[in-house]
């Protein structure tokens, strides 16, 4: 199984993202440490080649870690490219959403090259918003719960998920998709 966190920029998905891999017992990839790893500090590339080289390198990363199973955390801006939006289609999809108040002091230093101060995060915030929803099958605010609630909350869906395949399994074995329940909302 792969779990994607998305979600704007400082939401929490990297720090959450990690605590729910150990929680789970599964591994852990964030792909804007991938992109670190392989090619520098973000701002940099951003300075030097530009957003979309940036956005090139981390689609390969996206690519090649929702291929595995794991907790997958994306950057902010990953959900924009459409392979990725088709990618999570496979996925269980958490997005985490924090309010504005709760966002200032999480946003105090300069790694986010396309987050100078809250109203470029509330701008962007806005625009993503639609597109942060419709690939979600799951949300959590972090505005003001411990990390620890809001891990322990998501941990429960993906393994009430994993229970709902197991039991609801066809006879040659291939599980029906009934644990993604959003999706079936009465319209
Ligand atoms: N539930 C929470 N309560 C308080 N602070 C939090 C919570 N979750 C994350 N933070 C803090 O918010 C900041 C941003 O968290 P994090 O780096 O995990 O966000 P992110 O969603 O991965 O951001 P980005 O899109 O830039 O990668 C960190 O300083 C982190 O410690
Ligand atoms: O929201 C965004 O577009 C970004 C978020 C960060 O995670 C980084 O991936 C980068 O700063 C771009
Ligand atoms: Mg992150």
């Amino acid at each position: 199984m792969t779990i994607v966190l998305i979600g704007p920029p400082a939401a929490g998905k990297t720090r959450l993202g990690k605590r729910l891999a150990k929680r789970l017992g599964l591994p852990f990839v964030d792909t804007d440490a991938v992109v670190v790893a392989g090619h520098g500090a973000i701002a940099e590339i951003f300075a030097e080649h530009g957003e979309p080289y940036f956005r090139a390198l981390e689609r390969e990363a996206v690519a090649e870690a929702v291929a595995r199973p794991g907790i997958v955390s994306l950057g902010g801006g990953a959900v924009l490219d459409p392979a990725t939006q088709a990618d999570l289609a496979s996925a269980r999809v958490v997005l985490l959403t924090v309010r504005p108040e709760a966002i200032a002091a999480r946003i105090s230093n300069r790694k986010r090259p396309l987050v100078t101060d809250l109203e470029s995060w509330k701008r962007l915030v806005a625009a993503r918003t639609p597109l942060y929803e419709s690939l979600a099958d799951y949300t959590a605010d972090t505005s003001t719960r411990p990390i620890e609630t809001i891990v322990e909350e998501i941990a429960r869906w993906v393994e009430a998920g994993q229970r709902t395949e197991d039991g609801q399994s066809t006879e040659d074995g291939q599980s029906t998709e009934a644990g993604q329940s959003t999706e079936q909302g009465e319209s």
